[in-house]
């Protein structure tokens, strides 16, 4: 699906939930504008996590890695709140394009909320009431679930995206208000060049619909193409049946491995005999927060030379013991400043801790840090190198 102007490029990404084997590892995704790709895959293959990765809920790496209209999806709010990045997904009280979060199930009337969005064109609002056949005088808690999905649908289409994501959105709606939809959607492509990212079990008429194809098993991409490309649709023009072919052939694929250990750790030691040797440092500390789950394996990636199995996570401030436990729940090796006393020694769970997690580097600022949201708030943080191994 390479192109030279991506709508939406995923290079080299790593994702875990916390506490768990990496779901990402290495991901790599490139959609061109224009694009109607449906994300197809098992349960549990990972399509909600990529989807609100994409939709900038989830922090992953730097912001290279996750790139949506030429920005970072997570970094850059404006995507969102601009409406070219729009995700609608399952839940009803979810953010719903740029509209914020809303409460759907709420005594509100439909015209209350599609109203209450400002600044939206009155003609693409019609045209959404219609389309979808939105009685605007319901009441959204006595509400069927197909009606009040439509108006979700609604809320989520009243800006004119750039790239949309839609996880498994049609399922409550009846067949002729999801081949309008459908319909809609493809003309927002062809007359807009939006993009659309469509994740479903349903492939009722999507062979014509779409225009290309990933298949994710276990987190990693299996297919990307255009669906005209793929070879199992030249002699059947049934997705249903190609898809349902390779979720049978699935073989149950070795989880992927848990970040682990060293089997040695040092007492005392130099840098230079530290089983973690520095490479150069990133700019950005939340390049190696939870969830960035990259191995560091050479300096080409930007941490670490040397034989590490650890992550490492570089933070400016701690003191926190709620923070410093995340970070190493996370089997991190913690990288800090050289300005305050050692990591967090009067807490004496970290220390335990500390002992299991073998060597840190360097030392941390005594500036207290209130939680990860402090950190996550400060993205300019800049580390010096460490100057000597502390343990
Ligand atoms: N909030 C979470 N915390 C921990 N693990 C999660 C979380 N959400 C999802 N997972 C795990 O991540 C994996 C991928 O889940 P995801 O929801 O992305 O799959 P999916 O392909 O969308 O599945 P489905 O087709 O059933 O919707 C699953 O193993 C799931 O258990």
């Amino acid at each position: 699906m390479a192109s030279n102007s991506s709508s939406i490029k995923v290079c080299g990404m790593q994702f875990a939930y916390e506490a768990q084997t990496p779901l990402f590892y290495d991901f790599n995704l490139d959609i061109s504008p224009g694009s109607r790709c449906l994300l197809v895959g098992a349960n549990g293959s990972g399509k909600t996590t990529l989807l609100k990765i994409l939709a900038g809920k989830h922090m992953v790496g730097g912001r290279d890695v996750v790139q949506v209209l030429s920005g970072s999806a997570f970094h850059d709010t404006q995507l969102v709140c601009s409406g070219d990045l729009a995700y609608l997904g399952g839940s009803w009280s979810k953010t719903v394009g740029s509209a914020g979060e809303i409460p759907l199930q709420g005594d509100f009337s439909a015209e209350h909320m599609i109203f209450g969005v400002e600044g939206i064109d009155p003609v693409r609002r019609e045209k959404l009431i219609e389309l979808l056949d939105i009685d605007l005088q319901w009441r959204m808690h006595k509400v069927s679930d197909g009606q009040r999905r439509r108006v979700q649908i609604c809320l989520g289409l009243l800006h004119p995206f750039q790239v949309l994501l839609l996880d498994e959105v049609t399922v409550d709606l009846d067949v002729v208000a999801r081949v309008d939809l459908l319909d809609f959607f493809k003309e927002e492509c062809d007359q807009r060049g939006a993009t659309i990212v469509y994740a479903t079990h349903i492939f009722d008429g999507l062979e014509t619909w779409a225009t290309h194809l990933a298949y994710i098993q276990d987190g990693e991409l299996k297919r990307a193409k255009k669906l005209t490309e793929v070879d199992e649709l030249k002699s059947s023009t049934n997705l249903l049946s190609v898809v349902e072919s390779w979720l049978r052939s699935e073989t149950k694929t070795e989880k992927k491995k848990p970040i682990k250990p060293p089997t040695q750790t040092q007492k005392t030691s130099p840098i230079a005999d530290s089983p973690v040797k520095l490479g150069k440092f990133r700019q950005r500390r939340e390049d190696n927060l939870p969830g960035d789950v990259r191995p560091k394996t050479g300096p080409s990636e930007g941490v670490l030379q040397g034989n590490c199995e650890k992550e490492v996570i570089r933070i400016d401030a701690c003191g926190s013991s709620a923070v410093t436990r995340k970070v190493l729940d996370a089997n991190t090796v913690v990288v800090g400043q050289d300005n305050g006393g050692p990591m967090c020694s009067r807490d004496s769970r970290v220390k335990t801790d500390l002992d299991g997690v073998g060597v840190v580097i360097g030392k941390v600022s005594q500036k207290v840090c209130k939680n990860l949201g402090d950190i996550l708030a400060n993205e300019e943080v800049i580390l010096s190198p460490p100057r000597k191994v502390v343990r």
